[in-house]
Formats: C-alpha cells, structure tokens, sequence
C-alpha cells in the first residue's frame, strides 16, 4: 500500500461506510482503509431499537452497504480492530496490534458511547444498554410475555425501547429524572403527546424519578431501588440516559476538543489533513452560526460526502438542518431544525395533538426554527424549505390545514 496517498477512515458506523463511498464517488483512486473495532462491516444503528428489535428486519438489511461493495470498490476493511493513537505530525495511526498505518488523509468518524449508570448493582447481568447489533440481540432475548422491564431514562432510545419492550408483551415502567420524558427537547404540549403515546400503551411511566441502586440475586437483576426508597421488581433494567461521543483518540493526539472533535464548516479538525464526521463532530453550522454536534441518523449519512470533498481538496460546506425521526407503536414523526429551549418563544400547531395527527411548529418571532410532522407525511422537505427560507410568516396561516404548506415558501 503506497503510504502516498492512502486514506484511513476510523470508525464502523454509518458515517464511515457513507465516508468510504463519497471519496470513491469523488474520485479519490488511492488505498482507502476502513479501520473498526466492531466485527460486523458498517451498519446503522435505528432499527436496533425499532424493526430489528422487533424481528421485523433481518441482520442484512442494516448494513450500510452490501458484504461484496467494499471488495468491488477496493475499500480494505479492517474490523475488530482498535485505532489507538493518532501521530497527527508523522501522520498515522497505530493499531491495537501495535501497527502502524500511515495515511494522506484521516477521518475521524468513531461515534459515540452510552453513558454508563453508576448507581450501586450498575454491573448486575441485565442491565442492559443499547448500541451495538449484539445488544438489540440481548433485549430482543429479554423483552418476553410478562417480563418486567425497567427503562432509566425518557429520551428517545428509553422511549423507543419502551414501545419495543412493551409491542413485546412485556411490562414496561420507565423513569424519567423530568416531569415529562423529553420536555427539554420539545416543550410541554408536544412532549405530552409521547407520555400520553406510552400511558394509552400500558407503560407506567414515572416522572421525577431517581434510581438510586439496582438490586439483584445470584449476579442477576431482580429489581431497582428509587430515591424516595420503593422498589420495583425487575427481570431486566434498560439504561438510555445519554451518549458521549468518542473522542480520547481525538484528545490524545492534539485536536480541539470541545463536546465533540471541533470541526470548520469543511468538517477540517484543528489538526491539518484530520477530518471528522459524524456523532463525534462538533461542526460550526454556517447557517446556524454556531458549533452543533448531531446525534442523529441524518447528519452521520450527509456529512461524510462534506468530509470526503473536503478530504479531496473540494470546496465543500456542511449547512443542513439537523433532522431527526422516530417510530413508536403505530406513531411515525420527523423532526427537522434546530429549537433549543430559549431559542423559540411559542409552538404552534397545525392538526390536532390530541389524536397524534399534527405538525408543530417552533417559533422564533414570525419565523419557523423547526418544525416536526406526527403520523402526517410527505411534508418534511417543505417545513425544511421554509425553516430555510427564512420567511416570516402567522400563527394563523400555520395553524390552518387548509392553508397548502408549499404556498408559505417566497416565491422564487
Ligand atoms: C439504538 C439506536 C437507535 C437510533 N435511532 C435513531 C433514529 O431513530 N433516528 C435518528 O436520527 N438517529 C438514531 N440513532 C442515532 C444514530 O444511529 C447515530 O447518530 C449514528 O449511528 C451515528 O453514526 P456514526 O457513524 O457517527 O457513529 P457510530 O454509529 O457510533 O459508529 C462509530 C463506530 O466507530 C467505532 N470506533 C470508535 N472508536 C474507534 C477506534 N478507536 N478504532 C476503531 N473503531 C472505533 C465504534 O465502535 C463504532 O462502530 C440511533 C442510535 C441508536 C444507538
């Protein structure tokens, strides 16, 4: 392999495998080494807490790509193998078999990890936690008729994982540290729609709760203990309480590092010719005028085309609005924007919440930041346009169905 012109992409997920394919669509013709330290060849991880969880898609329909692609477009694949340090001044990269492999170009693309729960009995069998193929394998195997299953953590994998545990015929409580399981993230009236989704399901969803240790016989878990000192009986307790990207490798050789590998609107890292893509990145948003590190599906299968131009000397800028989607039960939503809390000032509806029919909107002024479709269809690409547009617009043009979202973008 001629150290010349090699490119080495770090990481097994959806942003290396999409990172691989950029670079030969853009005509990079050099050695391209793919290094992971999972043993499956690039998948994406959504259906690991929805249709795959749920025995409704098989193993092979998660993967990025198909097992021949990486052969025929002459991409090495090193899997199960560990990056362990990155020499930004030698530039190359050592292996967990103490090779080194030098390289023109460098993606970072190594994702994140769930946040570990670190209350006493953290470390019983069973307590489970969901990223990888083998773990949506082990709740598969644990969400049976009648099992009792504790989820720590409203967001979005609890919740997804609730509605898996639940379809399952399992009984499911979670416990949520908020009032309501992603207030943060949507604000009341929306986020009553999904602990309303959950109650009419059967889930007992707990507000304020704090687990403060898990209990257990024979290394097994057979219940949790809350702060307030009641104990509810478990067979399996399931921890989604968050993710933090991957960036020790990152930190170790130099990068600026700052939630996330901090990257230019080029995804260029603060070390020449490293680039970074994906969970790990912390990207300046030029649209958004702000660092943004995205944990979501959308933005690990758009920006490696970004980082492979820019790896390829290109001019390339990654401006997309984040978008995200889930599928709870029978509720399907898209979310496209960016909304912090004091980043919008009113929601507005257009639909009825109450039957989880509606799209929001969130409002900066006259202006939409984002916007999220519940169980309505085919609308997302125009909220984007005009989130993008900039255009001002009411509260009751919004609000109104029969009002076509397309006649609200300027006329061009
Ligand atoms: C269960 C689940 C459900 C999800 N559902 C949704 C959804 O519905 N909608 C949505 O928008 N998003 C969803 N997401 C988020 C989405 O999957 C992530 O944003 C996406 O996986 C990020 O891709 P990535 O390639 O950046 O990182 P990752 O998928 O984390 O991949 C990084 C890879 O790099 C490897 N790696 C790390 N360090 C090293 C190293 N030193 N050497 C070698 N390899 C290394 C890791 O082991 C991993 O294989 C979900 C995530 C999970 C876990």
């Amino acid at each position: 392999m001629s150290p010349a012109n090699t490119f080495v992409i770090v990481g097994g997920g959806l942003a290396a495998g999409k990172a691989a394919e950029e670079l030969r669509a853009h005509g990079h013709d050099g050695p391209l080494l793919l290094i992971g330290d999972e043993r499956e060849r690039p998948y994406i991880r959504p259906p690991l807490s929805k249709g795959y969880l749920l025995g409704k898609e098989d193993r092979e329909s998660i993967h990025v790509h198909p097992e021949g692609w990486y052969r025929e477009h002459g991409v090495d694949l090193l899997l199960g193998t560990s990056v362990t340090s990155v020499d930004g001044q030698a530039k190359e990269v050592t292996l967990d078999d103490g090779r080194r492999v030098p390289y023109a170009k460098l993606l970072l693309a190594t994702g994140s990890s769930p946040r570990r729960l670190s209350v006493p009995g953290a470390d019983l069998d069973n307590v489970l936690y969901l990223r990888r193929v083998g773990d949506s394998e082990r709740l598969k195997s644990a969400f049976t008729e009648g099992a009792r299953i504790v989820v720590v953590g409203g967001g979005w994998i609890g919740l997804e994982t609730a509605a898996a545990a639940r379809t399952a015929g399992a009984e499911v409580t979670v416990l949520e540290h908020a009032e309501l399981p992603l207030l943060r993230v949507l604000g009341r009236e929306a986020a009553e729609v999904f602990a309303g989704l959950h109650r009419d399901h059967g889930v007992d969803l707990r507000p304020h709760a704090e687990i403060q240790r898990v209990t257990g016989t024979g290394g097994r878990v057979d219940g949790v203990v809350l702060a307030d000192g009641s104990h509810l009986p478990a067979d399996a307790v399931v921890v989604g309480v968050g993710i933090t990207p991957n960036v020790r490798l990152a930190e170790e050789a130099g990068l600026e590092v700052r939630n996330g590998i901090v990257t230019d609107e080029h995804l260029r890292t603060s070390v020449a010719d490293i680039h970074a893509a994906g969970d790990v990145a912390n990207a300046y948003h030029p649209r958004l005028g702000r660092h943004l590190r995205v944990e979501h599906w959308a933005n690990a299968l758009h920006q490696p085309r970004t980082a492979a131009l820019s790896m390829l000397g290109k001019d390339a800028v990654y401006d997309r609005l984040p978008y995200f989607y889930t599928d709870q039960y029978d509720l399907g939503m898209e979310y496209t924007g960016y909304a912090e809390p004091g980043g919008y000032d009113r929601v507005v509806f257009r639909g009825a919440p109450d039957e989880r029919r509606f799209i929001a909107f969130w409002m900066s002024g006259n202006r939409v930041v984002a916007g999220m479709s519940v169980n309505v269809w085919d609308v997302i690409d125009t909220i984007r346009s005009l989130i993008e547009s900039g255009a001002e617009t009411d509260d009751a043009v919004l609000s109104d169905p029969a009002v076509p979202l397309e006649s609200l973008l300027p006329r061009v």
